[in-house]
């Protein structure tokens, strides 16, 4: 969900690198030269495949790894350089969720929640109005007394979500929340999470592996591969106008508009010679989105224009279409200048005879 963002970063990494020893020597470079920053207020989503640096980078936010390069600042400290009683209180402002929950088994749903405060040295007194405050936010008031066992995924992650906020941390961390929910149950999590975020300003900073769970929640998103970010920005400008190879990758499987395969299979880089088509992307922006503005083209400039793939889709409020279409390599040009001028952002993908 796109919404404003109070200035502000409220987690920022400079020149962020982390190593690990190696058995037998060595060691193995899980992060280099991460510079970013998460604005206060926002859900930012990093994303990339395993192996990609994502939980180490997480992990350093509430100081379960400590850099090897560069400073991490969390609500104005310097977390990797933070121990003892510093440490301790970063980590009451920086909850976390897992994807596995991570809830003791043989402690009640209150039990759970109640216990970072239990840790902090909380009096029992307020720690129980507090618990229920907080069981209600999530919506589980009928399974307070439940142990773990007796509940879903889906209510499982809801105590973690109402453990992590025990403290009132600024910060939440998601380490893959909803990767072992099913879609339904991922969608209502999900839903909670941004309200969250809305209700009590919290910022959010969550990894994941599925670009479908940053276009429904984040406002913001870093794409990291290899243990770089090789691409960030507002989750729109990124959906809309991705720039690495990777980023695109991923978008691919969320924005359901893939070349159908007989075009994929004939599809040329280079323009042949003699008559051919050119196979553009055509993202269309915003309030143009569902703009009839193909059919306009269409009839100006006496073009054929073939279909070959399409969707609306939607990032937070703000709906965005991409086609795929085939037009006369001779005209092509004439019809992406139209679109341009237009404010669309066309995409040559190659050419078929
Ligand atoms: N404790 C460790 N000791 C040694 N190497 C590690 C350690 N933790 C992570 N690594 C290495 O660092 C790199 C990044 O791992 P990390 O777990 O951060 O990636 P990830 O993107 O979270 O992957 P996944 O989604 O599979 O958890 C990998 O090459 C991994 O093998």
């Amino acid at each position: 969900m796109q919404r404003d963002i109070t200035s502000g970063a409220a987690i920022t990494f400079d020149g962020v690198g982390k190593s690990y020893p190696k058995t037998g020597g060595g060691s193995v470079t899980a992060l280099e030269g991460i510079s970013f920053e998460v604005p206060a207020g926002s859900i930012t989503g990093i994303i990339g495949r395993s192996g990609a640096g994502k939980s180490t980078l997480l992990r350093m936010v509430n100081g379960l790894e400590q850099p090897t390069a560069g400073t991490i600042t969390v609500a104005g400290r310097d977390v990797g350089r933070a121990r003892g009683a510093a440490l301790r209180e970063i980590r009451r402002e920086v909850g976390m969720i897992f994807q596995h929950f991570n809830l003791l088994s043989s402690r009640t749903v209150e039990d759970n929640v109640a216990l970072p405060m239990e840790i902090a040295g909380i009096p029992a007194a307020k720690i129980r109005p507090r618990v229920r405050d907080l069981i209600a936010r999530v919506g589980l008031e009928q399974l307070a007394g439940r142990y773990p066992a007796e509940l879903s995924g889906g209510q499982k992650q809801r105590v973690g979500i109402a453990r992590a906020l025990a403290t009132d941390p600024k910060v939440l961390l998601s380490d893959e929340a909803t990767s072992a929910l099913d879609p339904e149950t991922t969608r209502t999590v999900l839903r909670l999470l941004a309200d969250i975020n809305r209700d009590l300003g919290l910022t959010i900073l969550l990894i994941t592996h599925e670009m479908a769970v940053v276009r429904d929640i984040a406002s913001h998103v870093a794409v990291i591969e290899g243990g770089r970010i090789v691409e960030q920005g507002l989750t729109y400008d990124v959906f809309t106008a991705p720039q690495h190879p990777t980023t695109r990758s991923f978008l691919a499987g969320v924005t359901g508009v893939t070349l159908p395969r007989f075009i994929a299979d004939r599809l040329q880089t280079d323009r042949p010679a003699g008559p051919a088509r050119e196979v553009i992307r055509i993202t269309f922006l915003g309030d143009n989105a569902t703009d009839p503005l193909l059919a306009r083209m269409s009839a100006t400039l006496g073009l054929d224009v073939n279909i070959l793939a399409g969707a609306i889709e939607e990032i937070g409020p703000r709906p965005f279409g991409n086609l795929l279409v085939s037009i006369d390599a001779a005209r092509a040009a004439e019809a992406r200048a139209y679109l341009e001028s237009h404010q669309q952002r066309t995409e040559v993908l190659g050419y078929v005879l």
